[in-house]
């Protein structure tokens, strides 16, 4: 009996952990019933709210669809659209720029009026005088005094003080010593630009040895001269005349020592002779002249047109005197694009040779004959441009090979600038006064139709100038 009681104890325990059990399975089961219920509730709000967004996305899609359909359509036509917005852009600016052509054009002739004008109211042949200022290197006697004044207020006269004498010279324009490169060039400018229209023109620089001829022809590297300023302008116009013009620049450069005439431009220096030219035109011509054609201002740095290889031969005056003439002459040829019609025009830069007068530079012999040479060239330089100035009917161009190769340079309708160098020193004086009276003679000369029977004005004497032919400075 004891042990029945005590499995019914056992029992009565199995029953009370059985129930336990089962509440506790009871239990545990009510929660996860609960949390799976949350759960979906969770599921069937998201399900409900996944049609709207699929719908939105079909949607999406399919405005997608036709969008990328379209695309080649709207973008061809974009294309095109934009193709006519630019042409009908550059029809109206093509009407635009012909018309601003057609006003540049105008302006261009206009301007070209005008410089004639300008050109022709100073006179087609003018005389500088540019005095060379006193250098330490000149100033070979302490002390030596300045006998040569410019005046401020009148730019056409200048003085010299000689015997105790004032003399006063009138030219057409008178550089002081301080006048710049730049200044001088501006002067002879718009008869540099001529040359591009077609014109002639010759730009002359005389004086004795020493007195800045070369200077103010070539200069130097920082300070360049008339030749190399003339150039660049040259290509300025013609690059603004671009789409107008075509133009063509040649260069050939000579000399002309003893009345000999040698290629500058060629390497020995070939001997040449002045032919009247085959073509019938009865224009001059230098059969073997070296020519060659520049294509910009850069360019005509790398051909060597400085007067490096002229002769030079010591003299008294002068170790490295220039006895010989130097003509670095540019012919430019242009064409109209619109008429196709042409002109030729050339500018001559010549750097000539000493004036000094022959006694006083101890020649004798070989020496002698070539002083006599460029004395003579130089006055029958001086003839011809008076005789020009005077608009007479026989012009002495034969007289020199210098004269009788520019003929064609120097005649009817063409250009000259004299530039008289001269120095200021009284050491030089009697030189000074012998290249002013020269440019004087010239200048003298009045110019104008109602002047053309007017006397020449006579060339008188002075008792330092005596030259080699009858015509002798004026006292
Ligand atoms: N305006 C000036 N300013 C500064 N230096 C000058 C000026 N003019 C001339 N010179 C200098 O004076 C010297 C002589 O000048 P240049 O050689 O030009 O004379 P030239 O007349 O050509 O002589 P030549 O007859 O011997 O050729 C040179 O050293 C030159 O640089």
């Amino acid at each position: 009996s004891t042990l029945r009681e005590e499995l019914l104890k056992e029992i009565g325990h199995l029953e009370e952990r059985k129930e336990e059990a089962v509440k506790a399975a009871a239990n545990c089961s009510a929660e996860h019933f609960q949390n799976l219920f949350l759960f979906l509730e969770g599921l069937q709000k998201r399900l409900t709210a996944l049609p709207p967004t699929l719908r939105s996305m079909k949607t999406d899609y399919a405005s997608l669809r036709s969008q990328v359909r379209n695309f080649s359509d709207f973008y061809g036509a974009a294309i095109n659209d934009a193709k006519r917005q630019i042409s009908a852009a550059i029809n109206e600016m093509s009407e635009a720029n012909k018309d601003l052509l057609e006003k540049y054009r105008k302006e261009v002739a206009l301007r070209r009026k005008y410089h004639e004008q300008l050109v022709e109211l100073k006179g087609n042949i003018r005389v500088l005088c540019r005095v060379k200022p006193v250098l330490k290197e000149d100033q070979h006697e302490e002390g030596q005094s300045v006998v040569v004044t410019t005046d401020p207020n009148n730019e056409s006269s200048l003085s010299v003080m000689s015997k105790g004498k004032d003399r006063i010279f009138e030219l057409d324009k008178v550089f002081h010593p301080q006048a710049t490169q730049e200044e001088v060039f501006q002067e002879i400018e718009p008869l540099v630009t001529s040359c591009i229209d077609g014109y002639h023109v010759c730009i002359f620089a005389y004086g004795q040895t020493g007195s800045g001829k070369t200077y103010t022809m070539e200069g130097s590297v920082e300070n360049p001269g008339i030749n190399q300023r003339a150039l660049k302008q040259l290509f300025n116009v013609i690059e603004e005349r671009k789409d107008m013009w075509t133009y063509t620049v040649t260069v050939s450069s000579v000399e002309i020592y003893n009345e000999v005439l040698r290629d500058l431009l060629s390497k020995d220096g070939e001997k040449l002779d002045i032919k009247i030219n085959p073509d019938g035109t009865g224009q001059l011509h230098v059969p073997g002249l070296r020519v060659i054609e520049v294509k910009s201002f850069q360019h005509i740095k790398k051909v060597d047109i400085s007067r490096r290889n002229r002769i030079t031969f010591g003299t008294q005056m002068n170790q490295h005197s220039s006895r010989s003439h130097a003509l670095l002459c540019i012919t430019v040829e242009g064409t109209d694009l619109a008429s196709g019609s042409k002109t030729t025009g050339k500018l001559n830069l010549v750097d000539l040779a000493g004036s000094e007068r022959v006694w006083k530079s101890g020649a004798e012999g070989e020496r002698l004959k070539e002083a006599q040479n460029i004395n003579r060239s130089l006055l029958s330089l001086g003839d011809v441009i008076q005789a020009l100035r005077a608009r007479q009917t026989h012009i002495p161009f034969r007289n020199s090979r210098l004269t009788y190769l520019l003929q064609d340079s120097l005649g009817k309708g063409s250009k000259t600038v004299m530039v008289v160098q001269v120095s200021a020193l009284e050491s030089n004086v009697g030189e000074t006064l012998c290249s002013l009276k020269f440019a004087q003679r010239v200048c003298k000369v009045e110019l104008g139709p109602e002047d053309m029977n007017a006397p020449i004005p006579k060339v008188c004497v002075a008792p330092q100038c005596h030259s080699l032919t009858e015509v002798r400075c004026v006292e």
